[in-house]
């Protein structure tokens, strides 16, 4: 991976929309998307309204049997038929299936349907469902060109997730006309929701449309994929990732944020109603959901460039808990609604993170598998959330808190399992962030104020360095050494202080230390003493040379730094991440480098480059070394504004630009004028 430098600029292809058939799939899947939603707005709340004369406990639970009808086909029949839609032709497969979704969803309110038939249409609608969605997902690789098909399936899950709070506006406003036009057609007053299903049928109407003149779709099958089944997936995913502690830190997290969702989703109908609202209100709860999410997902990780990544990925989880079961307590529709904005911004700021975490930690060859694991077990969770919340509810019944005679508080089976639902996530939250963790000792809340305020963090009560803190990191033979000289280099040719240091072995103690840690006769070294040794010498290094050289305000380059301690003690030789963090957050007195260049570089092509006996930890086997490798970039990926990865397989100078450039971005003034004071005309150069 690397950052792209200026001069590295290629002509970009044409955007994948360029490409006309792509675009009218698309259109397609945008307006199918949109349908999907409307659907299962339209249907939980028709649910509601037909059994709203048989009290609260059939209510919740007719609403919870919608739930779990949507989703039992694809857990149970999904694999079958997507092998099976795969024999078909495609083209012809999602025109059936659209007419036939058509044919279901319109029947409803041309029969003015009852409960029974409602759940029977919507089991149908999603068994069709099954083939439409396989046969699209091998439609788009035959439209786009493979280099542009990443591009293809974000677009894809831009719609399939973005037009939910549009559907959920669009409910709304239905819902308002449905009414509104119930005083001139008699026949839609009580049926508000029937517009909205018209409006759904239509929307696959549409889609057959666009489909039908869709061309460009080869005819036969080019090659079956038998997908495995949703249980599989989840046993064999959980084998490799499983294994992983931050990625399982990741899974809990993300997992927790979307069970709190779920809980959201699976009551609100019920909780809107007691609240007062109406199928309107309950359109504005869903969509709000959705556009927090999306809020969060954009603006989080911007506003709070400064803090770190594994912080922020707990934190947004706790807090999303907390604001759950604040909601939960509150009785006031409007404050719910905001509350809920607030909700979907945290647990979109998780999944982003999660996401792209995941997307960057996990090896090439692992990453579709975990992301299918991630991807079914969500939505297992989601479905026996939104299939027991409902339940759960129903069973505890209303209840109010009576005083003197007079009902004062109402809390019913729907504040009882947002409140739970919330204690939960905030309870995940918490285990994550203790598990990932990557600044163990240092308040989270300083850490917090600081990057709203887009500061980075320094150790409690220090004196503000003036100087510029660079580390180099990166695996043997990466070329660490080599572009740390050349950036001292340049930096001096700049006019700058420049003191150009490295770990282990830059002071009297250092240097023994580094003695004892690299020499090979010490094989069997225990793992704590040697994080401890490569701690000590830190400690010597920052107090001896970095700060008092920071404090002066030079320009600190460093070969190595805390990163390698953090990937070698603790990846390398599978240490408490968390522990080690600790340590050494002990040992620098929280000092975090301004800017840490990681040069990536394949293992097994970084030892080769090494001249001479092997050291101590040269000598590890080369799973260790991928080990550490893979801790590097998962460290950039979970702060990007401190990092900048560098492709360790380009020349040396192509590096060096790449560094320059990012450096550039980053100095202070040319020439410091405390350097000019110190030295007269010229500026100091120390090394
Ligand atoms: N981009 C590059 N392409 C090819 N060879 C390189 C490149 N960068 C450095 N080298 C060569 O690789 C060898 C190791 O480089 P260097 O000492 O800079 O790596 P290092 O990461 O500091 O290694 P170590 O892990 O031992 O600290 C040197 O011989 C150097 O000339
Ligand atoms: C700082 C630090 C280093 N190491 C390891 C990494 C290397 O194998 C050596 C240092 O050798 P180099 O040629 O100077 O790169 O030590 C480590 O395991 N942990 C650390 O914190």
């Amino acid at each position: 991976m690397t950052s792209p430098g200026r001069s590295t600029a290629r002509r970009k292809p044409p955007h994948v929309l360029a490409s006309a058939p792509f675009r009218r799939l698309w259109t397609a899947m945008s307006v199918c998307s949109l349908g999907d939603w409307l659907n299962l707005l339209a249907l939980t709340a028709l649910a509601g309204n037909l059994t709203a004369e048989s009290g609260y406990q059939t209510q919740s639970l007719a609403i919870g049997g919608v739930f779990v009808v949507k989703m039992l086909p694809a857990i149970l029949l999904g694999p079958l038929a997507g092998a099976f839609a795969d024999r078909f032709d495609r083209r012809l497969t999602m025109v059936a299936a659209d007419l036939a979704r058509f044919a279901l969803v319109i029947s409803i309110p041309l029969t003015d349907a009852d409960y029974r038939w409602l759940i029977i249409a919507t089991f149908l609608v999603e068994c069709v469902n099954l083939f439409w969605v396989p046969a699209k997902d091998a439609t788009v690789p035959n439209l786009v060109p493979k280099e542009r098909l990443e591009e293809a399936n974000q677009l894809n899950l831009l719609v399939t997730y973005g037009t939910a709070p549009v559907a959920a506006l669009l409910f709304a406003v239905l819902s308002v006309a449905g009414d509104a036009l119930a005083g001139l057609v008699p026949y839609l007053a009580e049926r508000d929701t029937y517009l909205a299903l018209t409006v759904n049928a239509l929307a696959y109407l549409a889609s057959a449309a666009l489909v039908f003149t869709l061309r460009d779709i080869p005819r036969g099958r080019t090659g079956a994929v038998a997908a495995p089944s949703v249980l599989r997936q989840i046993t064999e995913g959980w084998r490799f990732a499983g294994g992983d502690r931050l990625v399982r830190g990741l899974i809990t997290g993300m997992l927790g944020a979307f069970a709190a969702g779920g809980a959201v989703v699976g009551v609100a109908k019920v909780y809107v109603t007691t609240l007062g609202g109406g199928d309107a209100a309950y359109g504005v709860v869903f969509g709000a959901v959705f556009a927090g999410m999306a809020a969060g997902m954009f603006f989080g990780p911007r506003l709070l460039r400064g803090l770190s990544r594994r912080r922020l990925f707990g934190l947004s989880i706790v807090v999303a808990g907390l604001v759950l079961a604040a909601a939960a307590l509150v009785h006031n529709l409007a404050i719910v609604v905001m509350l809920t904005v607030l909700l979907g911004a945290c647990a979109g700021i998780a999944w982003i993170i999660g996401y792209t975490m995941i997307g960057l930690e996990v090896e090439d060859h692992l990453r579709g598998r975990t992301f299918s694991f991630l991807q079914s077990l969500a939505r297992v969770t989601l479905l026996l959330v939104v299939a027991v919340a409902p339940a759960l509810a129903g069973l505890y019944g209303a209840h109010e808190v009576v005083v003197g005679g007079e009902p004062v508080y109402r809390f019913d089976g729907s504040n009882l399992v947002l409140l739970a639902g919330g204690l939960l996530a905030a309870g995940v939250g918490l285990v994550s962030f203790r598990q990932m963790d990557d600044r163990r000792g240092v308040p989270v809340l300083a850490d917090l104020v600081a990057a709203v305020r887009g500061e980075r963090p320094g150790p409690e009560g220090a004196e503000e360095p003036r100087g510029m803190f660079i580390a180099f990191e990166g695996g043997e033979g990466s070329g660490k050494t080599t572009q740390s000289r050349l950036l001292a280099i340049w930096l001096r040719d700049q006019g700058f202080d420049v003191v150009q240091t490295r770990e282990p072995g830059s002071t009297k103690i250092g240097m023994r230390l580094r003695a004892i840690l690299l020499d090979a006769v010490h094989q069997g070294l225990s793992p704590r003493a040697e994080a401890l040794m490569y701690a000590a010498d830190r400690a010597e290094h920052v107090e001896k040379v970095i700060r008092p050289a920071l404090h002066r305000g030079a320009m600190v380059v460093s070969d190595r730094y805390v990163d390698s301690s953090l990937a070698y003690q603790g990846a390398g030789r599978a240490l408490d991440r968390g522990e080690v963090a600790e340590l050494n957050t002990w040992a620098t007195g929280g000092l975090v480098p301004d800017l840490t260049v990681l040069i990536d570089t394949p293992p097994e092509l970084g030892l080769t480059r090494l001249g001479g006996a092997a050291d101590r930890i040269e000598s590890e086997p080369l799973d260790f070394h991928e080990r550490v490798r893979r801790e590097f970039r998962a460290l950039a990926a979970a702060d990007p504004g401190r990092y900048l990865v560098v492709d360790g397989t380009l020349t040396q100078e192509e590096i060096s630009r790449l560094i320059q450039d990012r450096v550039r971005d980053v100095l202070p003034d040319p020439v410091p004028r405390e350097a000019e004071d110190v030295t007269g005309t010229m500026p100091a150069i120390r090394d």
